[in-house]
């Protein structure tokens, strides 16, 4: 039975079609807080208790969820678009820094930690997108030799990738070497670190407290899981690992960074390194380097984890809907990539661009994965949402599902599946709106989702254009319904080739 909103009944009385304008300023309503059992939180049935929360109790606006030891403000769809893009009452760096519990990144440079980031992926990849995908796309031609590779040495042709995840996010963080510190710096070991300290960040950022024992305990699992995380992982492999090298190699990187063009393909530290330098030395100083070095950091994560996630999710509702969906984009893709004389795909920005059909399909799978959330905010003064406000210094972020199916924003059929709908509405995976937000929205939009919807095309093509590809029977498993965002789904592939 759905319950009526508690404030409906005051809504003529206090004129709410325009509350700005008709509510004493004293008059301040904070959200309801909505008790959510953690089982319940836990399970798929979390999703429709989200959403009877803010239509019933939080009268489509806002409402607070308790869940791991504090207060989330829970957005509705209408006020996706003024909660992302509002950047004077909502803080992005704040919001960020405090999920990952690195809010001391902000005490170093005056806070720009979070610019930083966000402008090294605007200039290290946005101008240089082309370049960018030469440099990384011969990877994943790579990884699909090694599948044919590993098919000749079996009876039956078919190999078996039980853990889908690991193997798209070694993929991923062999691209991502390359992005950052450069080609020369590609290892076996290397990809290593960038995978452990990728799973350290996630497990900083609490990514995996649903799926975890320690749910009732949140401030003992933060705290062990930061000092693991910190003094496991990143500490023994990036400032052990890494910065030794990095630091030889310093001038190297430095002078790159200062000769390279604008369009240019140049690994991220060498950018870092030229805009740090102390303009009149030329030189750049121990504790420029360790920013440069920190700044790195956040990037590995930021770029590595969501994208193999992501990746996964494609892989999986690919091979689930394949009989719909595979032969139309098996023509686009024989359209438009071309082959070596030994098979090999030739990968480039621009042929990746034309697979219009296959972008379509990506986001229509981000569009209905399920997440709860994906940008996230935090208040800088107190502000009003709806009928609501939010104080000061609060956590909130929309309820992505909502906005992605809602009717008032989908219709009738906003929670079914259309792969190629985005195809017909011309609407590619990259561009964002008030009723998709999986890469965030406004001056905070993911500045590198170009290249990471170039990405899942190549993992993509990499399985599916000259392979048959299933998912195991009965192996399909979201196991953290509620965190689809940053879980990847489980399922056990068999890859055979296409005869
Ligand atoms: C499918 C993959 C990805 C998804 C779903 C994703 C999603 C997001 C989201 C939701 C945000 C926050 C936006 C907001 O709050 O408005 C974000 C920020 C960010 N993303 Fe991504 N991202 C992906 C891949 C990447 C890649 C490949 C890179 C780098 C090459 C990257 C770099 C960043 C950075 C640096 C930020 C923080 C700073 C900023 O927003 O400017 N992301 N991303």
């Amino acid at each position: 039975m759905a319950i009526a909103c508690p404030l409906a009944s005051s809504h003529a009385y206090l004129g709410f079609d325009d509350f700005r304008l008709t509510v004493p300023f004293f008059v301040q309503i904070t959200p309801p807080i909505v008790n959510i059992p953690a089982d319940i939180q836990l399970s798929e049935k979390g999703h429709q208790a989200y959403s009877d929360a803010l239509e019933n109790e939080g009268c489509g606006d806002v409402v607070i969820i308790p869940r791991h030891g504090r207060k989330e403000y829970v957005v509705d769809y209408k006020h996706v678009k003024n909660v992302l893009t509002d950047s004077q009452n909502f803080s992005f760096e704040r919001a960020v820094t405090n999920m990952l519990h690195m809010e001391f990144m902000l005490w170093f440079k005056n806070g720009t930690f979070v610019q930083e980031l966000d402008g090294l992926v605007q200039d290290g990849v946005t101008p240089r997108l082309k370049a960018v995908i030469e440099k990384v796309s011969p990877i994943f031609s790579r990884e699909a030799n090694a599948i044919k590779n590993a098919q000749k040495q079996v009876k039956n042709d078919t190999i078996v990738i039980e853990d889908v995840y690991e193997w798209v996010h070694h993929t991923i963080a062999q691209a991502m070497v390359v992005l950052i510190l450069g080609e020369k710096y590609l290892s076996p070991t290397m990809t290593e670190h960038f995978m452990a300290i990728t799973v350290a960040i996630s497990h900083l950022a609490g990514i995996y407290e649903n799926t975890q024992g320690w749910r009732n305990f949140p401030s003992f699992w933060s705290l062990k899981t930061t000092l693991q995380a910190i003094f496991g992982t990143v500490v023994p492999r990036f400032f052990f690992g890494i910065l030794p090298t990095l630091w030889k190699n310093r001038f190297a990187h430095l002078n790159h960074g200062i000769d390279v063009e604008h369009n240019e393909y140049a690994p991220f530290f060498d950018l870092l390194a030229s805009k740090h330098r102390n303009k009149r030395t030329g030189t750049l100083s121990v504790w420029n380097f360790f920013w440069c070095a920190t700044v790195s950091l956040g990037i590995i994560f930021a770029s590595i984890h969501q994208t193999a996630v992501v990746a996964v999710w494609c892989v999986m509702v690919l091979s689930q809907k394949q009989d719909e969906y595979l032969q139309e984009l098996r023509k686009e893709w024989e359209e438009f990539i071309e082959h070596d004389d030994e098979g090999n795909l030739h990968l480039t920005v621009h042929n990746l661009r034309d697979l219009v059909k296959t972008d379509s399909f990506i986001r229509e799978v981000m569009r209905t994965k399920g997440d709860t959330f994906a940008p996230v905010r935090y208040t800088t003064r107190d502000v009003q949402v709806g009928r609501f406000v939010i104080p000061k210094n609060s956590l909130c972020a929309p309820y992505v599902k909502r906005a992605h199916e809602h009717f008032d924003n989908y219709g009738e059929k906003g929670a079914e599946f259309d792969g190629f709908q985005w195809y017909y509405q011309n609407k590619p995976a990259v561009q964002g709106g008030h009723d998709f937000i999986s890469f965030g929205l406004g001056r905070w939009a993911c500045p590198g989702r170009h290249l990471a919807i170039a990405e899942l095309k190549m993992v993509i093509l990499m399985l599916f254009a000259h392979n048959d590809v299933q998912i195991r029977k009965d192996t399909f498993h979201v196991s953290d319904p509620m965190n689809t965002t940053s879980v990847a789904p489980n399922g056990i592939l068999e890859i055979s080739s296409r005869s």
